[in-house]
């Protein structure tokens, strides 16, 4: 699903990734742990093709990716949902329409105030909010709707970084179980966090394995986590 091959990303002329070397099966789940700073964000930016890595190779999908390349890139990116620290909502549309989006860029304008959608609001606690505008939600609200548009397609590739990093410990594991569901009909789920607690309770529910990435290189994590 993902290859890395001796990936190395810096900015500003720093080193930030050095030649990280990294294979995720289809239908695993990895999480991405490490020091604050260490390049989690910077990792995950590279698997949605939003950064060139300096040297090395990335290959997704059983695709090399050819840097020079944008539709190769438009393309894959489809096929990958994806939650970032700054979620991304469009802030002129509603939070079901933020959410519906992804079947709307897919053709299927139809499916966009379906049953999927009501219900995937539903599941993440939006409901009395899915008519509201982004920045009238608070940043833990943002964030459920940036992860139900994220899943909203089920795509094969699901990259959520630090997704439970502003909600309650009870809306966080309802969003590890929606994760673990997805991983169960095989989709590949990757998770940056710092949060111990919830690597500890999905391994109670899937096997995961748990990557670290610190002073730029990725190693296994304890296995005592
Ligand atoms: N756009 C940028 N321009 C310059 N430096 C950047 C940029 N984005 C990140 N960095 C730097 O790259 C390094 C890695 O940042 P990154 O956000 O990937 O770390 P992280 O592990 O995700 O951190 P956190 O756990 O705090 O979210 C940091 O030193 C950061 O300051």
């Amino acid at each position: 699903m993902i290859s890395l091959e001796k990936i190395s990303f810096g900015y500003d002329g720093r080193t930030t990734l050095k030649e990280l070397d990294l294979e995720v099966p289809a239908g695993s789940f990895h999480f991405l742990t490490g020091p604050s700073g260490a390049g989690k964000t910077t990792l995950l930016k590279l698997l949605h093709l939003e950064h060139r890595p300096d040297t090395g190779r990335i290959g997704l999908f059983g695709e090399d990716i050819q840097p020079a390349d944008p539709r190769q890139r438009t393309r894959l990116r489809r096929r990958i949902g994806v939650v970032f620290q700054d979620f991304r909502l469009i802030e002129h549309m509603s939070v079901s329409d933020n959410i519906a989006l992804p079947l709307r860029l897919q053709g299927k304008p139809m499916a966009t105030h379906g049953d999927d959608v009501i219900e995937l609001v539903q599941w993440v606690g939006l409901t009395e909010r899915a008519d509201a505008l982004p920045r009238t939600l608070s940043a833990g609200e943002k964030q459920r709707a940036a992860i139900a548009r994220a899943v909203i397609t089920s795509p094969e590739l699901i990259i959520a970084d630090e997704p439970t990093g502003n909600i309650d410990a009870e809306m966080g594991m309802r969003i590890l179980r929606l994760l673990v569901e997805l991983n169960r009909l095989g989709k590949t789920v990757m998770v940056a966090t710092h949060d111990l607690g919830l690597i500890r309770a999905a391994k109670s529910l899937v096997s995961a394995r748990t990557l670290r990435l610190s002073e730029g290189r990725l190693m296994q994590a304890a296995s005592d986590l």
